[in-house]
């Protein structure tokens, strides 16, 4: 059975939250939570037979190859051939350090077709974060590129490697993966798994240790395929593209796993972001519904209106996530691009659920994240874990029993407090507005917002104090205009060091290697001495609201 999107009159929030049925969710699925499903048939298979086009691919120099459900669904059955040849078996997790490429969504779908679980590492990290996230999930193989390749030799004890060569021969022990997939069979089986399996293991940043794993199972396609009717409002003439790496979670969950189940197509395009490409990329394939964050909305806006003028009215509808939006971004985009650009909020844990839906009709009130999606029942906590009413700022959280589309049930191999009492807490400080939207004021913890990207602040005083020159250091989140927060480090010096911008960047460039490309600390500060508690503990607060006192007075 196809699920077939149609062009329809959007219907009203009010009554699709009254309406919700799980089992009219389900009805999108071909496969069944208990009795067997499977990510790539949902995404691939079932698709497959028109002839339509599943994936555009755009290299950095935006040659444009196109590829058919049928395509996927031949590569997805080579991909997973090869996997079982290297003794990977359903259940077993298969890490991607890919860019956006056709291997990655062979690699996807592959591991998904063998009942398989896939790991995204995103292609700026250093081996620091790579090997973290490979010991945590216990991956059994690496999919990579040979110019990330050198990045795994620093890692002890990596799992084999399949690599995906430019002209030379991979290295001995290596799996030569293009030629693996030519020589494999377009046949495989897919292996039909239940719900609560997983098919994908994510990794989330948070205060005060390194990352957590996050075990996502295949029931989250329900709150995937809900999101991409509901909030984005995907319907089957648009031409969607969304912006983000799949890297990360919006970008695995809604720009490869969300267009694909809904059998629409979706452009992944190699190069770096740019304003110029953007707008030559939505004019060139006909882009209708945009998907990024407030950063990249914020580029497009310095590039200026004159680049803007050429795919004015061309957008449908664009979706923002990751920071909150800015009210001079809505108001610029309608302006400029004739477009209504609506702010959605969601984490790695849950998938997007507090949204200004395209996807139904309720008012939009700029500078709100939005209303609950149907399939989830949100709330604003105090201190005490008791619901509070509107104007009243606590924490976002989501009660687990009145919410059939939350999928997360805690972190991979730890305890989860903030499951605690029947309520998912997310850490987010929000408040009600009467009308019962969200307005968000800010995380209630240290974890950093920059570009839409969720930077743990432990991870990178990490990385920073494995340099000699570094005995310790205290990183918090700056407010900045252009990517919401940017990164900022105190550090304090072993003996012999002196502080200078040489060392500085010799600093940046450490954390760049070492942990990731996005997550170093664009400013640093050579201190004395850290604020502490009495028991030696580091007061992040103290540093953040001088920082905040001294951008006042600037
Ligand atoms: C539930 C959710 O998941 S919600 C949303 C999740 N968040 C996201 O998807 C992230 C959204 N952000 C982005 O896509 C990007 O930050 C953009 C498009 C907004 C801006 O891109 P950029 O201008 O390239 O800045 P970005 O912050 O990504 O990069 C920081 C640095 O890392 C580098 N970098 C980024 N990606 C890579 C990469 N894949 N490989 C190597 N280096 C990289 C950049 O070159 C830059 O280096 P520089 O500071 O020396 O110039």
């Amino acid at each position: 059975m196809t699920q077939t999107i149609t062009a329809r009159a959007r219907p009203g929030y009010h009554d699709a939250v009254a309406r919700f049925s799980i089992h009219e969710a389900m009805a999108g699925l071909q496969g069944d939570l208990e009795t067997g499903l499977n990510a790539c048939v949902e995404c691939c298979d079932r698709h497959a037979g028109a002839g339509r086009v599943a994936l555009r691919c755009l290299t950095a120099d935006e040659e444009l190859t196109e590829y058919t459900f049928e395509d996927l669904r031949d590569l997805s059955a080579r991909a997973a051939n090869v996997f079982h040849a290297q003794g990977i078996r359903p259940g077993d997790v298969i890490a991607g350090l890919l860019p956006r490429r056709v291997e990655l969504v062979a690699t996807v779908l592959g591991a998904w077709r063998l009942g398989a679980v896939y790991q995204p590492l995103f292609t700026a990290f250093g081996p620091k974060a790579i090997e973290h996230r490979l010991a945590t999930s216990g991956a059994k193989l690496v999919v990579t590129i040979d110019g990330q390749r050198a990045k795994l030799d620093e890692i002890p004890g990596c799992p084999p490697v399949a690599v995906i060569g430019a002209d030379a021969a991979p290295a001995p022990g290596d799996v030569d993966f293009r030629a693996a997939l030519d020589a494999a069979s377009p046949e495989f089986d897919p292996v039909m798994r239940r719900g609560e399996d997983l098919f994908m293991m994510m990794s989330t940043s948070g205060t005060t240790g390194l990352p957590k794993g996050v075990p996502v199972p295949l029931r989250a396609l329900l709150a995937f395929g809900a999101y991409m009717r509901d909030a984005i409002g995907l319907n089957e003439t648009d031409t969607f593209w969304n912006i983000a790496d799949p890297g990360w979670a919006y970008g695995l969950y809604y720009a490869l796993t969300g267009p694909l189940l809904l059998g629409q197509p979706t452009i992944f395009y190699e190069g770096g972001f740019t304003a110029e490409s953007t707008y030559r990329i939505i004019d060139r394939l006909g882009v209708t519904s945009l998907a990024g964050s407030p950063t990249a909305f914020r580029l497009l806006i310095a590039a200026g209106t004159e680049a803007a003028e050429p795919v004015k009215g061309r957008l449908r509808v664009v979706s923002s996530a990751g920071e909150p939006l800015n009210p001079e971004i809505i108001r610029w985009f309608a302006e400029n691009l004739g477009a209504p650009i609506h702010d959605h909020y969601g984490q790695t844990e849950m998938g997007m659920c507090v949204n200004n839906h395209h996807g139904l009709e309720h008012p939009v009130r700029a500078g709100s994240s939005g209303l609950a999606m149907p399939g989830y029942r949100v709330v604003v906590l105090d201190d005490d874990g008791r619901e509070l009413g509107p104007n009243q700022p606590g924490v976002l959280a989501i009660d687990m029993a009145k919410s059939p589309l939350m999928w997360f049930s805690g972190y991979l191999n730890q305890a989860t407090p903030a499951l605690a009492g029947g309520y998912y807490r997310t850490g987010d400080s929000v408040e009600f507005e009467p009308d019962g939207s969200i307005s968000f004021i800010g995380r209630s913890d240290d974890v950093i917002t920059s570009s839409g990207y969720r930077i743990g602040p432990f991870d990178v005083e990490s990385a920073l104090i494995e340099h000699p020159a570094v005995v310790e250091a205290a990183v918090i989140g700056v407010p900045d205009p252009e990517r919401t927060e940017i990164v900022k480090a105190f550090v304090i010096l072993a003996k012999g060091f002196e502080g200078s911008e040489t060392l500085a960047e010799e600093l940046r460039a450490h954390v760049k290697k070492r942990l990731s490309a996005h997550a170093y600390p664009k400013l640093i500060d050579f201190v004395a001495d850290l604020p502490k508690t009495p028991s030696g503990k580091i007061q992040r607060f103290i540093l953040r609201k001088a920082e905040v006192e001294k951008q006042a007075q600037a």
